[in-house]
């Protein structure tokens, strides 16, 4: 149904209009994919007119179901994703239904934006201060990004603007922040604050910890991706252009070590697009770490032995970071009623957030939770643990049976800074080829041992009156390869997260600032490229990511900005079309002027195109 719906395009009127590219054009900007980052910067930088901007995106624009928050466990394995898997390391993902892990990332207008699950979350100021310190600049302190995270925001909360962390929130930006207000959290919110956990509205300070209702990226019935906040509002604005369903195969390279445009390719053709100012990659994790490779920057010996020639030994694809779940289930008792059916602009589950510590005297956290309450929900689960999480289909029969007349607690349990790394390689110097993604999960065993430790702290809920009342417990699930561990020691929850883990999506850093990119996001030993996404984060933080992403992008769009201050660049004058480029304002939002194409190669940079 969702797919004869999306046929309709119904949602097409909100787009820029896309128009092919052909060989030769010249923009001043070329963003590699327009997705959570790139929409942010492709939006900040078309702020001046006398630029001209070209994002290029694999995908296209996102079908009406990406809308709305109660359909997002169908997102993922469908086109809006690159469908990417992980290698089997023989290690984790053992008890899931393939041995291995899908890996979603999004291939549409926003990209992971539009396929994520809505939590704001936006970490502690100690992982900042990591990036600053890896960065050797404090610019990128939690106090410093601040403006900028208050830049991107619109926060609809009243009760929150008028507390005293109100501050912290900005109310002009592009993406609408709400929060889940509904009630079924609370009774859960005074278990944990009975057993000693802190209780808060609001964990986007930077230095609280504690459980919360959290805050969602959800906004006027919809989803709040970067397509939605950032690339929607440029269908108007003449100096942006977009071409989708077109992939960057390879970034162009002069013998200066200069980045002068790139080579993409849509429809079987092949073509070079050129550059005058940068070339900004904002391809998320895994594909911003493949494109450079193939474009000569990365790891030497690697590159080598696929037989490409080498312009920058950088660790690229290296230091991957991500957050593990362990999927950890608590039954609360009989829940006889049929849940009523939900409005499909809220998140699907009633949920609650915990960000805390073992040690509750400890300023920053350990663990990271999203709770979600299903009253007699077994398909609510099912889609859970089968669509969302693969895991192995003897687990969530066990769950749906669990589920089916009870309430559960089903909990999304992350390592807040695992120190495990994965990282990204090329199967081949073919474009077309999927990288290989390896995600290193607990290749460090203190997270594995951390893991279990954590859970331990957590599971202490399980003393407080409401879970006592209800006969509230921890579900041991029959995992054969935990058969015959004693429950509830160290060793049991060791094997347990092993076997109920799975991906949050939160892959970041193979890119990394601090030995890939500069402080300002500039790749190392090349001029005019930048990268600008998830990949560039020197660590991850201890949250959910999207709100980095974004704070990191509108950061970028400004340095970008200040750096060619001093530059003026004149419109520029098209030499085929005989019209000058300033498209009329468009009458129909569906129907803007298409872009046109600009300098031919040689008059602007009369550079030889054999060397290319
Ligand atoms: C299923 C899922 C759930 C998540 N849930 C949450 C959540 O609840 N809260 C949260 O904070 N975070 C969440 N995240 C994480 C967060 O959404 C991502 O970390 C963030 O969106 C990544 O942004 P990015 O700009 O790095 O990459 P992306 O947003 O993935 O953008 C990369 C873009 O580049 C395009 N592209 C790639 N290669 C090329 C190429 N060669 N040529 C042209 N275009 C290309 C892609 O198609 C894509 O549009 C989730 C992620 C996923 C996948």
């Amino acid at each position: 149904a969702l797919l004869v719906l999306a046929a309709f395009s119904l949602t097409a009127y909100k787009w820029p209009t896309s128009a092919p590219v052909t060989e030769g054009e010249v923009y001043d900007y070329i963003v590699v994919g327009a997705g959570t980052a790139g929409s942010v910067v492709a939006n900040r930088l078309t702020e001046n007119p006398d630029v001209q901007v070209l994002a290029i995106e694999a995908g296209g624009e996102p079908a009406f179901e990406t809308e709305y928050a109660g359909l997002f466990p169908l997102l993922t394995k469908t086109n809006y994703d690159w469908n990417y898997v992980s290698e089997d390391d023989g290690y984790t993902a053992q008890y899931h239904r393939n041995g291995y892990l899908d890996l979603p990332s999004g291939k549409v207008y926003g990209g992971s934006s539009t396929l994520h699950h809505f939590y704001y979350v936006r970490g502690h100021a100690n992982d900042y201060k990591a990036w600053a310190h890896a960065a050797g600049d404090q610019s990128w302190s939690f106090k410093n990004l601040l403006p900028y995270f208050k830049k991107s925001e619109r926060l609809e909360d009243e009760e929150i603007l008028n507390s005293a962390t109100g501050k912290y929130h900005g109310t002009n930006g592009s993406i609408i922040i709400t929060r889940e207000l509904r009630d079924s959290p609370l009774k859960y919110l005074e278990a944990f604050k009975e057993v000693g956990h802190n209780v808060v509205d609001d964990l986007n300070t930077g230095d609280t910890l504690g459980f919360a209702r959290p805050m969602f990226t959800i906004g006027d019935g919809i989803r709040q991706s970067s397509a939605i906040g950032y690339l929607s509002p440029l269908k108007n604005r003449p100096n942006f252009h977009l071409a989708k369903e077109t992939t960057v195969d390879k970034i162009l390279i002069d013998e200066n070590k200069n980045a002068i445009g790139v080579q993409a390719s849509a429809n079987g053709q092949t073509f070079n697009i050129y550059a005058r100012r940068e070339v900004i990659v904002s391809a998320g994790t895994f594909n911003s770490p493949k494109l450079l490779m193939l474009s000569g920057i990365g790891p030497k010996s690697h590159l080598e032995s696929l037989g490409i020639e080498v312009v920058a030994d950088l660790p690229v694809g290296q230091n991957m970071e991500d957050h593990v779940t362990a999927f950890l289930v608590h039954k609360l008792g009989e829940a006889s009623e049929t849940p009523a059916p939900e409005n499909p602009s809220l998140f699907p589950i009633p949920t609650f957030v915990g960000v805390d510590a073992v040690d509750k005297t400890q300023s920053h956290p350990d663990y990271v939770t999203l709770n979600l309450i299903c009253r007699n929900n077994p398909s609510n689960l099912a889609l859970l643990c089968s669509s969302v999480f693969g895991l192995h289909d003897d687990v969530c029969n066990q769950l749906i049976t669990a589920g089916t007349g009870n309430e559960i607690l089903a909990t999304v349990f992350n390592v807040a800074r695992p120190k495990s790394r994965g990282e990204v390689v090329l199967r081949s110097a073919d474009p077309k080829d999927t990288p290989k993604i390896y995600t290193g999960y607990f290749s460090n065993s203190e997270d594995l041992e951390n893991n279990a430790a954590y859970i331990e702290d957590f599971i202490k809920v399980t003393n407080s009156s409401f879970f006592r009342e209800v006969g509230g417990e921890t579900m041991y699930f029959d995992l054969p390869n935990c058969r015959g561990l004693e429950l509830n020691t160290r060793e049991y929850w060791k094997c347990y997260v092993l076997n109920m883990m799975d991906t949050t999506f939160h892959y970041s850093s193979t890119c990394r600032m601090g030995s890939v990119l500069d402080a300002k996001l500039k790749v190392l030993g090349v001029n005019k490229l930048r990268v600008v996404d998830a990949s560039a984060m020197p660590n991850t933080v201890s949250a959910n990511i999207n709100a980095a992403v974004l704070v990191l992008a509108e950061k970028a769009a400004d340095m970008i900005k200040k750096a060619h201050k001093a530059q003026p660049t004149k419109p520029p004058k098209p030499t085929k079309p005989t019209k000058p480029t300033k498209p009329t304002e468009p009458t129909k939002p569906t129907k803007p002027t298409p872009p046109k194409p600009l300098l031919t190669l040689p008059k602007i940079l009369g550079i030889d195109l054999a060397i290319l």
